[in-house]
């Protein structure tokens, strides 16, 4: 970089548990110790690049059957330069947080560590973040795996607390996470039976409501408010608004959207805090990134995250293809160089059946998810009428909703079931009404009660 006067990007890939992560550390930890500053006092840029690596793990990265601490989400940094080639600032970008292991999770995974952090914290946090035992907890009790090998969630809780404190996330800001975080664990234990209008519902018993009461207190809103936007949804019609009940399975799906909704929205302000607190250099002058993306995904049931996570491999494979193969050969060429031409096979063609506009899946998908009659059923009839002789496509024997494609790396078969909610990821209206109204008040020094500004909205 200094001596080309060019900026680069070093792209770490592998399937699950190859080793990205931890190869994205020491990465880091080599840039950190090339181009810092020795003897600068207190927390130099580069001691906050390689601290946010525990608090991104804390609340993105989760036990998996390949993986003990498998990374949920994609990641780029950002290092920055000054002209001495020392670090002068970072960005993190992060991608595609796994939002549905917040309110799913299966044997032999865990739900997020942050969730099994707080169980274990110091005996005056668990009461004051009202948290207890994780398997009370239905976000955590739906698998039997509590404990890592190898891994004191106790000692892991204050090591991410020490870790905020170094990017510089305030104590005030740490209690507002924290108190999030609890809040999503209760929110999983409100549960609903039918309401006396049809096709309505309410909470179930005095468990529930003691549930929805605390996280109502933590999230700092209005009760009533919090119960109506789990049971109720408001329907925009040209002649007014009309509020519909929610069956109890309705209900049910609304607060698993909020969990995850909220959930989302914490770890996206973490990272944009990471990164004011880290600072910009507007005046940088070359960059290294780095870049830890998802590897290649097959499961025994693939939903639409394992297409965007193959697709955005598909499209690394590409790149690797055109510098690797199809540049480097053409310059071969160019020179007259005696070489034996290394045969590759070309993926424009997965790429062109997921993403071409018009005619790829996704914009199959888009068009679905525009139709308000559209199911998973119509969209996967679309697209096997579409792709029938496509050489990447086909239809396993008796599926319904069930497609293959051909990647790279191998077949890979896709349930399209929730292809179009996922798609449409939106947030419910009630929902944003309820986390707007979301305060935090706390007496000013004369007595006034003024709005604690580190609520997390
Ligand atoms: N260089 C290494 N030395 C020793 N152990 C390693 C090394 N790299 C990886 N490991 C071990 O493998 C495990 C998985 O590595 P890592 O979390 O980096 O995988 P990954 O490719 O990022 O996976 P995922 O895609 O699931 O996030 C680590 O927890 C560690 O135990």
């Amino acid at each position: 970089m200094i001596n080309e006067h060019g900026s680069q990007s070093i792209l770490v890939s592998g399937e699950s548990g190859a080793g990205k992560t931890e190869t994205t550390k020491m990465l880091m930890r080599y840039l950190a110790f090339m181009g810092g500053r020795s003897g600068t006092e207190g927390r130099t840029v580069e001691q906050q690049v390689l601290e946010s690596n525990p608090v991104l793990e804390a609340f993105g990265n989760a036990k998996t059957v390949k993986n003990n601490n498998s990374s949920r989400f994609g990641k780029f940094v950002e290092i920055q330069f000054d002209k001495y080639g020392k670090i002068s600032g970072a960005a993190v970008r992060t991608y595609l947080l796994e939002r549905s292991r917040v309110c799913q999770v299966s044997d032999p995974e865990r739900n997020y560590h942050c969730f099994y952090m707080l169980c274990s914290a110091p005996p005056e946090d668990v009461k004051r973040f009202k948290v207890g035992n994780p398997r009370s907890f239905h976000y955590l009790n739906q698998t039997s795996c509590y404990e890592v090998a190898n891994v004191d969630d106790a000692r892991e809780y204050l090591e991410t607390r020490n870790a905020m404190d170094i990017v510089g996330i305030s104590q005030e800001e740490q209690d507002a996470i924290f108190r999030v975080v609890a809040a999503i664990l209760h929110l999983g234990n409100i549960n609903f039976s039918k309401g006396k209008e049809i096709d309505s519902s309410r909470l179930r018993d005095e468990k529930s409501i003691n549930h929805l009461k605390i996280v109502a207190e933590l999230l700092m809103c209005d009760e009533k408010l919090l119960e109506d936007s789990l049971c109720q949804r408001v329907i925009v019609t040209p002649d007014g608004n009309i509020t519909k009940p929610l069956d109890p399975d309705s209900a049910l799906q609304s607060r698993d959207a909020l969990a995850k909704t909220v959930y989302s929205r914490l770890f996206d302000w973490i990272v944009d805090k990471i990164n004011n607190s880290i600072g910009q250099d507007p005046d940088a002058i070359s960059i290294i990134g780095v870049l830890d993306i998802y590897g290649f995904e097959s499961f025994k049931v693939n939903s639409f995250e394992q297409l965007c996570i193959n697709m955005t491999n598909e499209k690394l494979q590409q790149h690797f293809n055109q510098h690797v193969f199809k540049m480097e050969q053409e310059e071969y060429t160019r020179d007259e160089i005696d070489w034996s031409y290394v045969e590759f096979v070309d993926n424009q063609d997965v790429l062109d059946l997921i993403e071409k506009k018009p005619g790829g899946i996704i914009a199959l998908l888009d068009e679905a998810c525009m139709f308000p009659k559209s199911t998973h059923e119509t969209f996967a009839q679309k697209m096997y009428q579409t792709y029938k002789s496509h050489k990447r496509f086909s239809k396993p024997k008796l599926a319904r909703t069930a497609f293959t494609i051909n990647h790279y790396a191998g077949d890979v078969t896709y349930q399209a079931d929730y292809f179009l909610d996922k798609n449409k990821d939106y947030v419910v209206a009630e929902h944003q009404a309820l986390l707007n109204s979301s305060r935090a008040t706390t007496p000013s020094p004369d007595g006034n009660i003024e709005h604690d500004r580190t609520t997390l909205h």
